[in-house]
Order: C-alpha cells, then sequence, then structure tokens
C-alpha cells in the first residue's frame, strides 16, 4: 500500500486527500466520486518542466488530455504552464471552453475528419501531427482553401515493442498509428510535406506505448530518429526544431509497478538526444514530450459506497460497490491493477480477503480480485488509488448508469468540477420514435 501525494490519515482516522476528509466528500458529492490531490499535478507537472530546466534544454511539456479532459483540469494545465495535446474535436472544444492558449495545443489522431481539421486551422492550433497520407492530402486541401499554412510534426513509428499491455503498444511497426520509420513512409512523407509551401515542418513525434517503466524503448526510438534526422538533413537539408518523444511514463498503482520518478525518465531522454545530437554534428532539437497517466493517474482517487456480498464458499467473498467498468473500464480491459483501502480506517489491519465488484450485468465487471481489507461493515466508503488517468475520461453509461462527479481537493478546500450525470441527463438525446397513440397501441 503506498499514499501518493498528500493523501494521509487525518485525525478523526479517516483517509484524506488534498487536506480534505474522503467521508466528508462521498457524503457531499455522493458516490462514486472521482477525487483529485491538485497538489500531486503541480507536483508533477513543475517536475517535468523542472527537469528541461536543469538541462537547460527548450521544451514543451504537453498534457495528453485524453487521460482525463475537463475545462478543470485543462486550466489548471494551462496554470502549470503546460502545452495540450488533444485528440479529437471534442478535446481541443474542451481546450478551447477552459481558454487554453491556442499556440500550445498540439492535435493528434489516425483519423482527423475533415470537419475536425478545418476547426483546428480555424482556431490557429499550435500544431498539427500527421499521422498518415491520407491526413498530409486533407490538411493540403484545407489550408489550400483557406489560405492557410499549417505547422506540422509527422508522426512516425520507429519499430520499437515497449514492455506494456498489447494495447497500449503504439510505436511497433505493425501499428494504426504514424509513418513507419524504417519502410520509406516516414521519408516520402517529409519530402511531400516539404515540397509543399502550406507546411512548416516543426520535425517529427513517436510515442512507443504507455506505462512503460524502463527507458531503453524510449532511447532506442530516440536514436532510432535521430539517425534519421541526421540522414534527412544530408538529403533534404531538413533541420528538425522539434522531437516530441510522446508520453508513456509509467507510475506505481500496486506493488508490482516499479516506475522510476517521472523526472528521470526526462533526464535521461534528454542525455541521449544530447550526445547524439552532439555526434551527428546536429543542432539540439526542442525536445516535447506528452505525459497523460504520469501526470494525473496516481493524483486521482474513487470513492465507493460498498453494497452487497456474495460469499461463494471455499472460494472467495464479492463486495459489490456502487460502481464499477462504467465509471473504470481499466480492469476490465487491460486487466489493470490497483489497490484499495476502506476510508473509515485505512490503515486497519487486514482481517479479510475479498473482490471488488462492480454493479455492472458483466461477470468481468470486476475492480479488483483479492483485496486484503479489515471486517468491512455496512455502506462503507471503499477508496481505490490511482484512478486519475483513463478513469473518468473512459467512463460510459453501460447499464445506464450516470458518469460519477470529479471533485478537486486543495489545501483543505474541495471543489466540484464536474456534476453528477442524473437520470434526466441521460435521457438528453433520446427521441421517441413512436407517437404517443402508437405508444398507446404498443402496451396495449
Ligand atoms: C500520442 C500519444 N501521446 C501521449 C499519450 C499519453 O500517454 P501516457 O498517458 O501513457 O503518458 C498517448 C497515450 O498513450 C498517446 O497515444
Ligand atoms: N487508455 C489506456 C492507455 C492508452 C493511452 C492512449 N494512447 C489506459 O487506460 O491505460
Amino acid at each position: 500500500m503506498h499514499f501518493h501525494g498528500t493523501i494521509g490519515v487525518n485525525q478523526a482516522g479517516n483517509l484524506e486527500i488534498g487536506g480534505v476528509d474522503a467521508i466528508e466528500l462521498a457524503n457531499r458529492y455522493g458516490t462514486p466520486l472521482y477525487v483529485y490531490d491538485v497538489a500531486l499535478i503541480r507536483e508533477r507537472a513543475r517536475g517535468f518542466k523542472r527537469e528541461f530546466e536543469k538541462h537547460g534544454v527548450k521544451a514543451q511539456v504537453a498534457y495528453a488530455s485524453k487521460a482525463f479532459s475537463t475545462i478543470a483540469m485543462t486550466q489548471l494545465a494551462a496554470e502549470e504552464g503546460l502545452s495540450l495535446d488533444v485528440v479529437s474535436g471534442g478535446e481541443l472544444y474542451t481546450a478551447r471552453a477552459a481558454g487554453f492558449p491556442v499556440e500550445k495545443i498540439h492535435f493528434h489522431g489516425n483519423n482527423k475528419s475533415r470537419e475536425e481539421l478545418e476547426m483546428a486551422i480555424d482556431v490557429g492550433i499550435g500544431c498539427v501531427v500527421v499521422d498518415n497520407f491520407h491526413e498530409l492530402a486533407l490538411l493540403k486541401d484545407i489550408c489550400a482553401e483557406k489560405q492557410a499554412k499549417a505547422s506540422i510534426l509527422l508522426r512516425v513509428t520507429p519499430g520499437i515493442e515497449a514492455h506494456t499491455h498489447d494495447y497500449i503498444l503504439t510505436g511497433q511497426e505493425d501499428s494504426k498509428f504514424g509513418f513507419d520509420l524504417q519502410n520509406g513512409q516516414a521519408e516520402l512523407a517529409l519530402k511531400t510535406a516539404l515540397d509543399d509551401s502550406h507546411f512548416e515542418v516543426l520535425g517529427v513525434h513517436c510515442h512507443i506505448g504507455s506505462q512503460i517503466f524502463e527507458t531503453t524503448g524510449f532511447i532506442l526510438a530516440a536514436k532510432k530518429i535521430v539517425e534519421k534526422l541526421a540522414y534527412w538533413k544530408n538529403s533534404y537539408s531538413f533541420k528538425t526544431k522539434v522531437l516530441n518523444l510522446g508520453g508513456g511514463f509509467g507510475i506505481r498503482y500496486t506493488d508490482e509497478d516499479r516506475p522510476l520518478p517521472p523526472s528521470a525518465y526526462v533526464s535521461e531522454i534528454i542525455t541521449e538526444v544530447k550526445s547524439l545530437a552532439a555526434s551527428h554534428s546536429m543542432e539540439m532539437p526542442e525536445i516535447w514530450i506528452e505525459p497523460g497517466r504520469s501526470l494525473v493517474g496516481d493524483a486521482g482517487i474513487t470513492l465507493y459506497k460498498t453494497g452487497s456480498t456474495k460469499e461463494v464458499p471455499g472460494v472467495r467473498k464479492y463486495l459489490a460497490v456502487d460502481g464499477g467498468m462504467s465509471d473504470n473500464i481499466r480492469p476490465a480491459l487491460y486487466q489493470a491493477k490497483y489497490e484499495a483501502v476502506l476510508a473509515s480506517r485505512p490503515l486497519a489491519e487486514a482481517k479479510e480477503t475479498v473482490s471488488i465488484a462492480g454493479k455492472c450485468c458483466e461477470s468481468g465487471d470486476m475492480l479488483i480480485w483479492d483485496l486484503p481489507l479489515p471486517d468491512s461493515g455496512k455502506q462503507e466508503i471503499l477508496a481505490v488509488f490511482c484512478t486519475g488517468a483513463y478513469g473518468y475520461s473512459m467512463a460510459n453509461n453501460y447499464n445506464r448508469l450516470p458518469r460519477p462527479a470529479v471533485v478537486f481537493a486543495e489545501n483543505g478546500e474541495a471543489a466540484l468540477v464536474v456534476k453528477r450525470e442524473t437520470y434526466e441527463d441521460l435521457l438528453q438525446h433520446d427521441l421517441p420514435y413512436l407517437s404517443s397513440v402508437k405508444k398507446e397501441t404498443a402496451r396495449k
């Protein structure tokens, strides 16, 4: 068990986060409830930025907003001087609604629509990370029509197999993302873009995967890319301004996870790129990174209320909570593991082992298998740790469960930043099919 950031136990013996009692939060805002430790998000953001400053390297730390995209989070990212990675019109719209400086937004995605690209160009986006030839042609078309020029990065796949879950690998050759670096696609994309006055090619991007604990993959990717950049410098006089090495820095969900401190990833990357650039007589490019999970993952917890139990004699005890795969699909999707405590006695000795079940109509809707807990009473508040990344952002309305509320906690104050959905909200986009007369008939 590990308490991240400001998480601790208060004088009443209850779990607290951001200086606020977790049970009080559950009572005030209901459950399931996402709570973020704002100080920890700030600490992570500053840690990344400091590392670049320490090494005297020009950089952009872009928060990968897919991890948790809301107005409040985007505002926090802006306040901390981060840039922003968005992957859809929806995330871009959210960033705009939050007043995020548009020149610091980078637009990602393997299938951006014409409308999304038009929106990006219309608002004057900082850069578009072009993923494939189809997009290159589409963007050219849009720029020609609007007499605009787009700053772009080319996303390349360096052919790196990072050690992580298959579904969150992205830098390998057989991937839906990016231009292949080895087979000539990346070079052709570069030539095409350089030959076109509608583009300013800022540099290249790669992202090798997510929840990665070693630096080997990043270093290998940097090596392959810089070698190619050196070749492109000689062949096409292309001087890269930017080398974006994506996100993917792992965090500690359970004792099994052994991440490096976030700044250590950055420090090793910088050292490697500096030495590669020097050995290829290249100017040191700006280094951009795109952390998502490592900025917000361990800063988030989810509070649930416990409900029914079921004993399977000799096998296990199920303890169900009032949420599940609808608010956190990661265990079902990636067999992701989490730790949890009872908020009323987080340090109490474990007396039993229970498996935490969600309330959705799926056997696979399990949040935690074999969790040691003290004897739990009725309607306890269970706090699941490290749910800050890809939890709320992947939440859904399966079984018509309304999505939870989200609270930011900092310096003893709590602020509601996303309202809990209501049943009414669920019906907001439903339209009747049968007229009332037909409905009457249907009922008979
Ligand atoms: C292109 C890109 N950048 C950044 C990220 C953020 O990754 P992470 O949350 O692991 O830092 C992702 C997600 O894996 C991604 O696909
Ligand atoms: N959504 C994933 C990671 C994929 C990140 C996006 N490229 C997770 O929950 O771990």
